[in-house]
């Protein structure tokens, strides 16, 4: 255990609540604690989607409030280069990315962290939902205590040489309480929304946004027997199990059930939909992944019983994760819904995560012949 006195903590103040209790909650705990605000997107279009300034002023009347010093940083060249190039080249590809689990991982836990180390700190901290445990050789990544609120999906890709430079003091705490301590202490930002979405996009549309920086090429939409029935904009503005924008609608001899997005045939560049929202092209009964990202190596053998998460809130679901000669294949006990290439698969044993790795393909689960 680190002695709070000689211990200096550098907390990643974002001007929300989370972390402005995180950093009140360490100077409580008696650490050494100063706030650093960081910047990773430079917004040049001149629009207000991006609420970096406000949130900068919102970090330092909090940080003013409880007596911290402020640093700033800016980490958009490593943003572009390790995060957004990698969101571009992944909708290219017809994926779908997750880049807050990249953010995590290449800029908080790296970036900000090597940043942190270099000012002099001996750990950071941020305002995630999670907890980690300290064992003998290694440290564990846990959910957060709040089951609405855990981030660990979006943790998962963090190794145990980071966490152990890491603290997470809301994750012990559930949310409505985090909030009632910001009031109590008159910070600025006790009653702030939680933001939403991806950092860089805001608020704004997320076609619009995509079309500034990849090409969008045209095609037709398919039902599952190759009928073409409309045409799509890109299919990059479409994610399998989506339901609105396809302007699908009116087609003789369908019924008036809503069309979802089964399937994307990028060699033929077609978007292929169906009727009904437990369409059966929808679920799936295994994944697979090349790469995993984990916590600590794994030190069970393969097969093994675990439970997974294929988006972020979903429940645990049950699963046996095994060895495949290109990588891993998760084959889950129950159908899962509209399992997407490019979001992550994040794997649990009990509170603990263990890692996970980005969605490659989907097994279907039974097509046409049995309702799952
Ligand atoms: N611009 C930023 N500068 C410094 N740290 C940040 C920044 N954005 C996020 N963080 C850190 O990452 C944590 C999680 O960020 P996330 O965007 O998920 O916000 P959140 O869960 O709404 O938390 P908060 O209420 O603190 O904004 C924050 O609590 C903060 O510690």
């Amino acid at each position: 255990m680190h002695d709070p006195a000689h211990t200096r903590v550098i907390v990643g103040m974002s001007g929300g609540v989370d972390s402005s209790v995180s950093a009140l909650l360490l100077l409580q705990q008696g650490y050494q604690v100063e706030g650093l605000f960081m910047k990773n997107w430079e917004e040049d279009d001149g629009t207000e989607y991006c609420t970096a300034k406000e949130d900068l002023a919102d970090a330092q009347a909090v940080c003013d409030r409880i007596g911290m010093r402020l640093h700033t940083a800016n980490f958009a060249a490593e943003y572009w280069d390790n995060v957004f190039e990698h969101f571009l080249a992944e909708y290219k590809a017809g994926r779908t990315p997750n880049p807050d689990i990249l953010c995590n991982r290449e800029i908080k836990f790296k970036a900000f962290l090597d940043y942190a180390l270099s000012l002099g700190a001996d750990m950071i901290a941020t305002g995630h939902y999670v907890r980690r445990r300290d064992a003998e050789d290694r440290t564990e990544l846990l959910k957060g205590l709040d089951p609405n609120k855990d981030q660990s999906y979006f943790l998962h890709a963090v190794a145990s040489e980071q966490l152990a430079k890491s603290l997470f003091p809301v994750g012990e705490l559930e949310k409505p309480a985090v909030r009632a301590i910001a009031e109590l202490h008159g910070l600025a930002t006790a009653r702030k929304k939680d933001s939403t979405g991806i950092c860089f996009i805001g608020e704004r549309r997320f076609g619009d946004f995509l079309k500034q920086y990849l090409p969008a090429r045209p095609g037709p939409i398919e039902t599952t027997e190759g009928k073409v029935i409309g045409q799509h904009h890109g299919l990059m503005y479409h994610t399998i199990g989506q339901r609105q924008g396809l302007g699908i609608g009116g087609m003789k001899n369908a019924t008036e059930d809503p069309w979802y997005v089964l399937a994307k045939d990028l060699t033929r560049n077609v978007l292929i939909v169906g009727q009904g929202n437990q369409h059966p092209w929808l679920f799936s009964r295994a994944l697979h992944t090349s790469e995993m990202f984990w916590v600590n190596p794994p030190d069970f053998p393969l097969p093994r019983r675990l439970a997974a998460k294929v988006r972020y809130r979903q429940g645990d679901q049950t699963c046996t994760l095994e060895k495949t000669d290109q990588g891993f294949r998760v084959l889950f006990d129950e159908p899962q819904r509209a399992v997407t290439p490019g979001q992550s698969v994040v794997l649990y044993d009990g509170d603990v995560c263990l890692g996970g790795g980005v969605i490659e393909t989907a097994e279907p689960w039974k097509r046409e012949d049995e309702q799952p």
